[in-house]
């Protein structure tokens, strides 16, 4: 049967609401209320998240629109980014939120940044170590840190892109070569060791986590991770079965988190937790808060490699005050002396990776 022409225009109707009109989709930043009176930025800052529809993206672009502190949240990817930003723009929060899709926009999208948080690579699989994401990873991070050098070369930079042990020092040559680089402003993110050692702790100890304070320095992956149970906050002490246990959970808690994902994926969404958390912290330094410090991996003299994730004090410069590693026990000395060995060879892939 032939439908009615009254039909075919329902049915047409219908269709365009289902389907809204491409042009959105081509260019994704006219979802920013460009005709409103809304602009953002009046006070507050800028932040940008490279990676922004993927599985640490998204969760941390909600977190981010949730921050009094950012007045314009601009979200990059090379997919989805329509998607991701519409969905986000409709929180009720201060935060004005814009989508950039694709290399052709990233310029658009760092142009004007205080903060820029980068998640975008792929993840581990099962089987993997954090090493096996540099082929594809390393050339990501290097274009990316390509625009930053080129559209906000002053902002704060939060690498969560693996391996983190060797994409800071990727970004740190990239910032060299074009003149930019400010060894204060490029901290690689290890809040998530942090945000671990807390929780596995408190449950050895069994109080609330968030009364519990663990220094994690040196890098991140496995034997790099080393978190310094004899300075945990507030005092207390461990059984050597405590410390090898917390030990060798909070080393491998990102394995752990794979391999229950079996595949589809390693930590996000306490990823994307622990890196909003970090960004706060630098945002609060950038406002000119004092006290504030964290565990980053950043260019360091507190051992011979250059290098080292250590607490330091955020300011309005970034990292600007790096703290000695205090005082260690004898299995954290020989923690220490494999946490080195290691991250020297992962660091040098890095910064070999640009310069040959
Ligand atoms: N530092 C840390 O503590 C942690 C780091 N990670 C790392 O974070 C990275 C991202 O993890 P997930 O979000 O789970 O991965 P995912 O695959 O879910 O998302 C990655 C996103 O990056 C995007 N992307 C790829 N190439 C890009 C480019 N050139 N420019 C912009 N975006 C690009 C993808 O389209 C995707 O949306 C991985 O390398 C992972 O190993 C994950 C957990 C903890
Ligand atoms: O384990 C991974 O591949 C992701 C990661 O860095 C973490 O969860 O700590």
């Amino acid at each position: 049967m032939q439908p009615t022409a009254e039909t075919s225009r329902r049915l047409a109707r219908l269709s365009a609401h289902i389907h809204p009109p491409a042009l959105e989709m081509k260019d994704p930043s006219t979802l920013s209320p460009s005709a409103c009176r809304a602009k953002g930025g009046a006070s507050g800052f800028k932040v940008a998240i490279l990676g922004a529809a993927g599985g640490i993206g998204q969760p941390l672009a909600l977190l981010m629109k949730m921050n009094p502190l950012v007045s314009v949240l601009h979200l990059y990817d090379v997919v989805n980014t329509p998607g991701v930003t519409a969905d986000v723009s409709h929180m009720d929060t201060g935060a004005v939120v814009r989508g950039f899709l694709g290399q052709q926009q990233l310029e658009n999208a760092l142009t004007g940044m205080d903060l820029v948080i980068i998640p975008a690579g792929v993840p581990r699989k099962p089987g993997m170590t954090r090493d096996d994401l540099f082929k594809i990873n390393a050339g990501i991070v290097r274009t990316l840190s390509e625009g930053i050098a080129k559209c906000c070369p002053h902002a704060i930079v939060n690498l969560i892109s693996n391996p983190v042990n060797s994409t800071v020092p990727i970004a740190a040559e990239v910032f060299k070569k074009a003149g930019t680089y400010d060894p204060k402003r490029l901290l690689g993110v290890t809040t998530l060791d942090v945000v671990r050692a807390n929780t596995f702790v408190a449950e050895v100890l069994g109080v609330d986590p968030r009364e519990v304070n663990v220094p994690v320095v040196g890098g991140h992956a496995g034997v790099t991770i080393l978190p310094l149970l004899s300075q945990v906050k507030p005092p207390c002490s461990f059984t050597p079965e405590e410390v090898n246990y917390l030990t060798d959970r909070i080393q491998n808690g990102g394995t752990e988190v794979v391999e229950a994902k079996a595949g589809a994926g390693s930590a996000t969404l306490s990823m994307a937790f622990a890196a909003a958390k970090f960004a706060d912290a630098c945002l609060r330094g950038l406002r000119g808060d004092a006290g504030i410090v964290e565990c980053s991996f950043v260019a360091s003299q507190v051992t011979q490699l250059p290098f080292f994730a250590t607490k330091v004090r955020l300011g309005r410069a970034g990292a600007e005050e790096i703290f000695p590693l205090g005082p260690l026990n004898e299995y954290e000395r020989a923690g220490l002396e494999k946490a080195i060995k290691e991250l020297a060879l992962s660091i040098e892939k890095g910064v070999s990776f640009i310069r040959n």
